[in-house]
């Protein structure tokens, strides 16, 4: 039987497949030259990467592509043992779709409902704004997910380029997003240093951080993560594909782990990292030195870290258990 997992950071337009990708480029008359070639995502850097991951996010037009691509990848998800899911979903790609936020988030949770009768994984999803878009697109971003209604929506991100701006031009997108009872995640820590961690936990206050392994750099900062007992959701293979670290070796979850901080793995955008969450688990044993038990207990760190209500956390440990 496969190891039960648990995966807490996935943007779903950045699980496109590049088969599906390219299928939808020619239904739809897109141009993609630039951006897939011979099956595989082209870009060169991070800031290369988020023109891509916008380029095939723009692929998709109808609300049964929106509802496919979350159906299939948790479909695959749970072929490869993941009994819990939270999907980044951006209700913007709606609008670029010319459709309506409300018909995206209809698609994306009937992918959902669907993936949930076939095989049982359980999904919510963590609604994102994109830093690089601006302070007003984050808050229009947040006030959306606290007022549209679907309930499977029980968290709030932020994403994009960490370079941009400063922390603080955000912190009200996320006082929105915490007062209307969300959950609060934020990309820090991947492309900038220490600071931009402190940062989020300062102004931010979040329940987790998307990577935060640069934290490494600042022990007192790492004694703060283990002691506020913040939950990183950590994508080694992104790390390297990305370039933040020059290979495996150099990663630092496992100095992270020593320090007592509580971590997940994840897979973030699966194929344009050539992972998937099965994968970043074999990294975790193979090229990072944890042992099965050691990424076992990251799904349970996953699972008590997971943007649900008690009753389905206890249903979750209680399918862990076996
Ligand atoms: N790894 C990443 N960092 C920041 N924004 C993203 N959007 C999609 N993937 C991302
Ligand atoms: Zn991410």
């Amino acid at each position: 039987m496969t190891t039960p997992k648990a995966e807490l950071h996935c943007h779903i337009e950045g699980a496109t497949p590049p088969a599906l990708a390219a299928r939808l480029a020619t239904k739809y008359g897109i141009d993609l030259s630039a951006w897939l070639r011979d099956g595989r995502y082209v870009w060169h850097d991070f800031s290369s990467f988020i023109a891509c991951y916008a380029a095939i996010a723009n692929v998709f037009r109808a609300e049964e592509d929106f509802a496919d691509l979350a159906e299939t990848y948790l479909g695959e998800l749970a072929a490869d043992g993941a009994i819990y899911s939270e999907l980044f979903v951006s209700p913007e790609q709606g609008l670029a779709a010319g459709l309506s936020r409300d018909a995206y988030m209809r698609a994306i949770t009937a992918g959902i409902e669907a993936a949930k009768a076939k095989t049982g994984i359980e999904c919510r999803m963590v609604m994102i704004g994109e830093r690089h878009m601006g302070p007003e697109q984050v808050e229009g971003a947040a006030r959306y997910a606290v007022s549209c209604g679907f309930p499977l929506i029980t968290g709030f991100n932020m994403a994009g380029d960490e370079r941009m701006g400063c922390v603080a031009d955000y912190a009200r997108a996320f006082d929105i997003a915490r007062d209307g009872g969300l959950k609060l995640t934020i990309h820090a820590g991947e492309v900038c240093g220490p600071g931009s961690v402190r940062d989020a936990l300062d102004l931010v206050r979040p329940d987790r951080i998307g990577h935060g392994v640069r934290a490494v750099e600042e022990p007192a900062l790492v004694r703060r993560l283990a002691d506020e007992g913040v939950v990183l959701e950590v994508c080694p293979g992104s790390n390297i594909a990305l370039s933040v670290y020059p290979d495996f070796r150099a990663h630092p979850l496992r100095r992270l782990v020593d320090a007592g901080v509580r971590v997940t793995l994840n897979s973030d955008d699966p194929p344009f990292f050539g992972t998937s969450l099965a994968r970043e688990y074999e990294i975790a044993e193979s090229e990072l030195g944890f042992s099965p038990e050691e990424t076992a207990r990251m799904t349970e760190t996953a699972i008590a870290a997971a943007f649900v209500d008690e009753e389905t956390r206890e249903r979750l440990f209680a399918r862990l258990r076996g």
